[in-house]
């Protein structure tokens, strides 16, 4: 038996991957006009990323089933206490790590989103799943969000926000990282300073592309 096996968080879990599914056709619709080309600038933009989000506020944009799955198994098996996640949006790969955290024997989940009605609809998402008291949630730019307050030693990072990012906000937290920590890059082809960093030889991670879209890293240190 598991928090994310049962009820409420697995029926629950369903029917928001299959709302997340039936928005395929709307997300795509919100930003039919741009070429591949502005879709790709403000992917690994550092400075427009809000237009492209704010074009995408009513889009869950939600991790895959498989990496739900592969979230809550990472926080399981390393024993998490402690995880910072970079990209709220509704709250679907919140709902796997804050699972693990109540099946680790709880913890804090610290996580950080800018659109307000997003805010809203994870919080109604997290309570719906009975695990509301495990997580906070940043509202704001994570830039801000996540630059104080941070809990002393960090077990997981998921990025999920704006790619370009990435590095940005793995520099606010890196300090926190205790070895052994595992950092999960959604998505992370698109942010290609990032990847650089995680597999240079001198970086202080491991590193390896993991399924589809997962760049998962391990910071290196004595454990
Ligand atoms: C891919 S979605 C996150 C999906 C979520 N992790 C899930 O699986 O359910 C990315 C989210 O990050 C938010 N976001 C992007 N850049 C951000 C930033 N700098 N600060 C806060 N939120 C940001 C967007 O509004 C969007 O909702």
């Amino acid at each position: 038996m598991t928090t994310l096996t049962t009820t409420p968080l697995a029926p629950l879990l369903d029917r928001l991957f299959d709302e997340a599914d039936a928005a395929s056709a709307e997300t795509e619709a919100a930003v039919a006009d741009l070429s591949d080309e502005a879709r790709t600038r403000l992917m690994r933009s550092k400075t427009d990323y809000r237009d492209l989000y704010g074009r995408l506020k009513n889009a869950p944009l939600a991790v895959s089933r498989e990496t739900g799955t592969l979230l809550y198994m990472l926080a399981r098996s390393s024993r998490a206490r402690t995880i910072v996640e970079f990209g709220t949006s509704f709250g679907i790969s919140t709902l796997h790590l804050a699972a693990a955290l109540r099946d680790n024997g709880g913890g804090r989940l610290i996580t950080s989103e800018f659109e307000p009605s997003k805010v809203a609809r994870a919080c109604d998402n997290l309570t719906a799943g009975g695990l509301s008291d495990l997580v906070e949630i940043r509202e704001g730019d994570a830039l801000r969000t996540l630059s104080v307050d941070l809990p002393d030693t960090i077990d997981l990072l998921l990025l999920d926000g704006a790619k370009a990012l990435y590095p940005e906000i793995l520099s606010l937290v890196e300090s926190r990282l205790r070895p052994g920590a595992l950092i999960v890059a959604d998505n992370a082809d698109d942010s290609p300073n990032y990847l650089a960093r995680m597999r240079a030889s001198v970086g202080g991670y491991l590193s390896t592309p993991f399924g589809e879209d997962v760049e998962l890293s391990m910071r290196i240190g004595a454990c």
